[in-house]
């Protein structure tokens, strides 16, 4: 990066677990009446938690992964990877491409991961909880947008730390 370049995640936007729950169940009255869904895959790893909430409020028992990764590097995109492909047999349901199903994900940021999961199912819906606007043509339903240069801390990844009084805080 060149000493004056914008960072490219200058804001912060951090979502605590009871903020996150409804959220996600903001998801799952979006989603209902929208379509009847035999299954949910979820994307490993960010994923699993949206689908266990949206699971349970829309009454889906049939939960496969597909397991992508592309922040190796905490913020900074690399290779993405398909950790883990879809099951063969769900695709095949329905009639195929995916008809029937229900993807779930945190969020999409560039669509990276939501475009290598869609050529997977072409058929199937795609649901996150929060979209930056580059990966949102690639939804098809989510709650909160944020803007692209805001980085999102989820509970998962953050812990109670002490907070220095604000007159004893250093600048910078
Ligand atoms: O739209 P994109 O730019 O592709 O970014 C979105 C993806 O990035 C994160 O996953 P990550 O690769 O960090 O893996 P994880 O879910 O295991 O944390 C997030 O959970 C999304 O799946
Ligand atoms: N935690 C987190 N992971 C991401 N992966 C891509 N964008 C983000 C983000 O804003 N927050
Ligand atoms: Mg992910």
């Amino acid at each position: 990066m060149t000493p004056d370049a914008e960072p490219l995640h200058s804001k912060a936007f951090p979502v605590s677990w009871d903020q996150f729950h409804r959220d996600a169940r903001a998801l799952a009255w979006r989603l209902s009446g929208q379509g009847e869904w035999h299954a949910i895959v979820c994307i490993t790893r960010g994923g699993l938690v949206p689908a266990a909430i949206v699971a349970r409020e829309l009454g889906i028992r049939v939960i496969e992964t597909v397991g992508v990764a592309s922040y190796h590097e905490y913020k900074d995109q690399g290779q993405l990877e398909v950790v883990k492909p879809v099951n063969g047999a769900l695709i095949d349901m329905d009639g195929g491409q995916g008809a029937g199903i229900l993807i779930i994900d945190d969020l999409v940021d560039t669509g990276a991961t939501a475009r290598v999961v869609r050529d997977m199912l072409p058929k199937a819906h795609f649901a996150t909880v929060y979209a930056k606007p580059k990966g949102r043509p690639l939804v098809d339903t989510f709650v909160t947008e944020v803007s692209q240069d805001t980085w999102i801390y989820f509970p998962w990844d953050m812990g109670f730390a002490f907070q220095p009084p604000i007159n004893k805080r250093s600048e910078g």
